[in-house]
């Protein structure tokens, strides 16, 4: 089956770097993070999940340079199965995967699927959000349970930070019960996905640990 886009966005990103400079105020390392993903050796996997409406779309729309593709539903158990509200970036080694977790009247496709060769999980939480924290917490550690994920370095964006009455960091580390995890690489930022504070900073995080996987 040929690849649903043909969009490759880290060539995207060598050109107009003041596009990104312009939306993530602070950042200061586009190359560092280029050359990152350039090293990942193999195919590399990179999951970002969350409830409903934590942020995710918001993160991947503020890290792309270019169109989004949310994929259509594929009948049938092909290579490159894709199901609806599930996002992709791709690139020659790096693919990018978002989908929401939780919910319970919905018949859930076999996330299995993209787990395979998975290195980093981004877990987008609403830390505004303290109601459904306890579900989210809930459904990071049943995604941690899988075992394709044993492997996996887990940066937590604590998004919505700007809203009134968020979480911070340490409260979100304490109600994931990310102290508990064991033989985990982890950590968590503060993230605004709205003007894309705190974004890089994750990713800055993550590639050097990405790079020795
Ligand atoms: N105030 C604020 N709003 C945000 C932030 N990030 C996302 N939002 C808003 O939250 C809403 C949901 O964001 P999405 O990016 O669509 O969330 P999602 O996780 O993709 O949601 P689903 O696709 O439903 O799973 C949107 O209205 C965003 O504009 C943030 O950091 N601060
Ligand atoms: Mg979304």
């Amino acid at each position: 089956m040929p690849e649903r886009t043909s969009w490759r966005w880290l060539d995207c990103l060598e050109g107009p770097l003041f596009l990104i400079d312009k939306f993530v105020k602070g950042f200061s390392s586009i190359g560092t993070l280029l050359k990152s993903f350039k090293k990942v050796r193999g195919k590399c996997r990179i999951l970002i999940l969350g409830l409903d409406a934590a942020g995710k779309t918001t993160i991947l729309d503020k890290l792309k340079l270019g169109e989004l593709v949310t994929t259509i539903p594929t009948i049938g158990f092909v290579e490159t199965l894709e199901y609806k509200n599930v996002e992709t970036l791709r690139d020659k080694n790096v693919i990018i995967t978002a989908w929401d977790v939780g919910g319970k009247d919905e018949i859930r496709p076999p996330w299995r699927h993209y787990y395979q060769n998975t290195k980093a999980l981004i877990y987008v939480v609403d830390s505004s959000d303290r109601d459904r924290v306890e579900d989210c917490k809930e459904e990071l550690h049943k995604i941690l349970n899988e075992d394709e994920l044993t492997d996996a370095a887990i940066l937590v964006y604590a998004n919505k930070t700007d809203l009134p009455n968020a979480m911070n960091a340490a409260e979100v580390t304490d109600q994931l019960g990310l102290h508990s995890l064991r033989f985990r690489q982890w950590y968590v930022q503060e993230s605004c996905a709205r003007t894309g504070a705190g974004l890089y900073e994750g990713l800055d995080w993550l590639l050097p640990v990405l790079k020795n996987k």
